[in-house]
């Protein structure tokens, strides 16, 4: 825990010449993150002859992930890729523009001297974020000053936008953060009105199961609560890649709003942007105290807290914060104890309040989001037409995520759309088939048949295995036995017994019947064809 000097030192703020400390903290940051001279390692290997610069690449990641240290190499180089090299430039790409900002800032020099030892043919190296390869892409060369000057442009727009004329513009971009801020986001950092929110993801939106139902209760609470002692603080959720722990903050967000409340919805990413802008143009100060100002502060993406003096800084704010009352929601893709890079107070910080785990999300929430999904389509697109079938079979094989259900429905629409024939089971799955992890079929068991097949047809295991003969009993025992033959190694008179202790020539009967039923009925070949992937998947 933190001691009240700290507590103090944060009311203080810069007065005491924290800014100075802090700049030094991250000076150290940066120099950490160059790893020293640049000769270090530069020049030590040979050229060689047949080597290529796709080749070299993966050495200098790995020389990278030894320099740096697994923590900050996985949180700024794992999504690192190299696209391409051209007249001596390599083209480099990153997911997001601030993963791109941070790295061109803090590492650019270091990525070309390893580079430039690994294969003497590199002469520069270029950052651009993915999918916007081109036009926001920059080129460094050793000698050329960093992204203080890219940021000129920028803090220009940005004085003349807001008419802040009360710092030179000059003075204003020598002292900005070494990042490629539009004018937009530069505005959005400097009033600090945290991220956007998406107006889809609230409550009502959101689909319980078994997996989020404590998440969704605690997250609603906490936004619902009108007064007195925060309820749970800090509220800390985790959970794996798109399990929706972005959706319930952001419900939060929404929900508190509502209620009146003043919030701040911020991602780890904003939330170092806003604190090291505010340190560089020395606005910390009302950095701190817009924090301090709200009742609600929700973080996402904890796990991407990094360099000392921000982690400092975020521990001073929930210290304070939750002193005052004030309620912190928190997200991460891992509990607080495996918070590796952060600061030990801070997680015992975070720690300290109500902890929840959303797990993975069952067949029967993802059939009910995807149903969710296909509606919201159909509301704007009435002809997006989706068989429960296809539904079942999308819900039993993307076991991922929430957000390759999403990419499930484009798919199945983007089919719909470009082809305009109707989805069957087979162009489903060819139209989601990337999104399927490949693996060996499983082995199937009799009893999983007799189970599935049973509940599909609304009758029981031992209507299944019973002496009853009517229509509604005997169809799904002989599809039963049919799937038995054709997906296990079983023999017949094997397959007999474990259907009440049945002869094998019933069971043959009912393989060539259910056979002959598929050659005729396209709706039964189709059923039996989702029964089949079921039980394979
Ligand atoms: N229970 C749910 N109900 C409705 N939609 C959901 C649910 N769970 C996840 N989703 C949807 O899945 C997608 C991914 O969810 P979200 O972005 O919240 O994941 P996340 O846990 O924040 O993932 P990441 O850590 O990768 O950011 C979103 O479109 C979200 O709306």
């Amino acid at each position: 825990m933190y001691k009240t000097d700290d507590n103090a030192k944060y009311a203080r703020g810069l007065q005491d010449g924290e800014s100075a400390s802090s700049f030094r903290a991250m000076d150290a940051l940066s120099r950490s993150g160059n790893g020293g001279s640049d000769d270090d390692n530069a020049d030590d290997t040979p050229p060689r002859d047949t080597d290529t610069p796709e080749a070299a690449w993966p050495r200098v990641k790995r020389r990278l992930r030894a320099e740096l240290g697994e923590d900050v190499f996985a949180s700024w180089f794992g999504r690192l890729e190299l696209e391409s090299v051209s007249r001596q430039t390599a083209h480099l790409t990153v997911p997001t523009r601030f993963l791109k900002s941070w790295i061109e800032s803090h590492y650019a020099d270091r990525v070309l001297t390893l580079f430039k030892a690994e294969y003497p043919g590199v002469a520069r190296v270029s950052f651009a974020v993915r999918d916007s390869v081109g036009r926001e892409g920059s080129v460094h060369t050793a000698a050329q000053p960093r992204a203080v000057e890219a940021l000129r442009p920028a803090a220009t727009a940005l004085t003349a936008s807001q008419g802040a004329a009360a710092q030179p513009v000059a003075s204003r971009a020598a002292a900005a953060p070494a990042a490629t801020f539009t004018a937009q986001e530069a505005a959005t950092v400097s009033d600090f009105g945290g991220n956007p929110l998406d107006s889809r993801l609230t409550f009502t939106s959101f689909i319980i199961g078994n997996s989020n139902a404590l998440a969704h209760a605690a997250a609603e609470r906490v936004a619902r609560h009108a007064t007195g002692p925060a309820l749970y603080n800090p509220l800390y959720l985790h959970a794996g890649v798109g399990l929706g722990k972005t959706h319930l903050l952001q419900a939060v967000a929404h929900e508190a709003r509502i209620q009146g409340k003043k919030i701040i919805y911020l991602t780890a990413d904003r939330f170092m942007y806003g604190f090291v802008a505010a340190l560089k143009s020395q606005t910390a100060l009302a950095f701190k105290e817009k924090l301090r100002g709200i009742d609600l502060l929700i973080i996402d993406d904890v796990q991407f807290l990094q360099g000392k003096s921000i982690q400092q800084e975020f521990g001073h704010t929930i210290n304070s914060l939750i002193d005052a009352g004030r309620q912190i929601v928190v997200a991460a893709d891992r509990p607080p104890s495996d918070l590796d890079a952060l600061d030990e107070r801070v997680c015992s910080r975070l720690a300290g309040g109500l902890v929840v785990e959303v797990n993975a999300l069952d067949e029967d929430l993802r059939g009910r989001i995807l149903a969710a999904r296909i509606e919201a389509v159909r509301a704007v697109n009435p002809t997006f037409q989706v068989p429960d079938t296809v539904v079942a079979y999308v819900a039993r094989v993307i076991a991922t995520n929430g957000r390759d259900l999403d990419g499930a429905v484009n798919r199945l629409l983007a089919h719909t759309t470009l082809t305009g024939t109707p989805l069957t089971l087979e162009t489903a799955e060819a139209a989601i088939r990337d999104l399927i992890r490949t693996r060996e079929p499983r082995r199937v068991k009799i009893e999983d048949i007799q189970k599935l097949v049973a509940s599909r047809y609304n009758v029981s295991r031992a209507d299944i295995l019973s002496e009853r003969r009517t229509a509604a009993v005997v169809k799904p025992r002989q599809i039963a036995m049919y799937l038995s033959k054709i997906l296990t190694l079983r023999s017949l008179p094997e397959i007999g017994r474990r259907f009440g202790g049945r002869d094998h020539t019933t069971v043959l009967h009912a393989v060539r019947k259910i056979e002959k039923m598929v050659g005729d009925d396209a709706a039964l070949r189709e059923e039996i064809e989702l029964l089949k992937r079921m039980l394979q998947e």
